[in-house]
């Protein structure tokens, strides 16, 4: 008998480039060996350069959506990604309560890279009122973690307090990414639901390659809760991963490129080919 395979669910934005959006996420599911199913809320034209036109997706489509997943799938982990409005933000926190869907991975997506906006102003809200409380892990950078706390980070004291901030507004334990900060090393911080915390370091990698690495970190996280790991476990491994992937980079595009998604997949053992033996 074949065990059922692990699966997972992302809800959020395409990318028509595919190095962001639901594109990461499935690659990233994949990479780490679990089955990714996806919810759409919002179609982008967008590319390497940046966001060229956002269409969103009714609600009515968007909780179907989540209801046929719920009445087939078994879904053991999931995350959201960029949501776009505040009906959206609230449309997903109703139908995500009435599923049993698992550990929830809330990457609180609000701005591209370059510079285009994913969530509006008056959704930022909702999702600290209707999403956060729900949430097992939040998973800001420091720009989101400055709007969700209403605070600003320039030390690494900064980012503690903002961390504890987002806390008490209802988050169990928080993943503050470092990416945006200067320096040679990057430094995650993480904060756990029992007021213990631990940072991340890595070497800085030198490229504009950076697509898609915070929906790549909350989709490993994701992924390695739904096999079984620890939070804390599952935060290290997907950090492992989403190094990986900026180290190996690919090129593809003239602007911010997307990721190696398949940096830690093994080339195949090829056989042979002989003509006769
Ligand atoms: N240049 C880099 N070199 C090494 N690690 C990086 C680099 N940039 C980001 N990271 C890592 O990638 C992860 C995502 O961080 P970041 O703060 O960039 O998230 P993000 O802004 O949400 O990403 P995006 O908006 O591209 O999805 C973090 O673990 C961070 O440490
Ligand atoms: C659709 C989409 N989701 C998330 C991001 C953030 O990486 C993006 N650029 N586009």
């Amino acid at each position: 008998m074949i065990n059922e395979t692990p699966q997972v669910l992302t809800i959020a934005g395409t990318d028509s480039s595919g190095g962001a959006g639901i594109s990461a996420d499935l690659k990233t599911f994949a990479a780490q060996g679990v089955y990714g199913a996806n919810v759409i809320v919002s179609v982008t034209a967008q590319n390497t350069i940046g966001v060229q036109q956002v269409q969103m997706i009714p609600a009515n489509m968007v909780t179907n959506q989540i209801e046929s997943v719920g009445t087939d799938l078994k879904i053991r982990a999931f995350k959201t990604g960029m949501l776009g409005d505040a009906v959206t933000v609230q449309t997903v926190a109703d139908a995500i309560k009435k599923q049993q869907f698992g550990d929830f991975i809330l990457d609180p997506v609000m701005i591209a890279k370059g510079g285009a906006r994913l969530l509006a102003e008056e959704a930022i809200d909702a999702v600290k009122k209707e999403l956060l409380p729900l949430a097992t892990l939040v998973t800001p950078n420091i720009p989101e973690a400055e709007v969700l706390s209403g605070r600003t980070i320039s030390t690494h004291e900064d980012v503690q307090k903002v961390a504890q901030t987002i806390q008490k507004l209802g988050a169990k334990n928080i993943l503050l990414k470092g990416g945006h900060a200067e320096g040679q090393a990057v430094y995650d911080y993480v904060l756990l639901e029992d007021g213990t915390h631990f940072w991340l370091k890595s070497m800085r990698v030198n490229t504009v390659r950076t697509h898609g690495t915070g929906d790549t970190i909350s989709a490993a996280i994701t992924a390695q809760l739904a096999l079984g790991k620890a939070l804390k476990t599952a935060i290290i491994l997907a950090k492992s991963y989403v190094d990986a992937t900026i180290r190996e980079g690919i090129s593809v595009g003239h602007g911010h490129g997307p990721l190696n998604h398949l940096a830690m997949v093994k080339p195949l053992n090829s056989p042979e080919v002989l003509d006769d033996i």
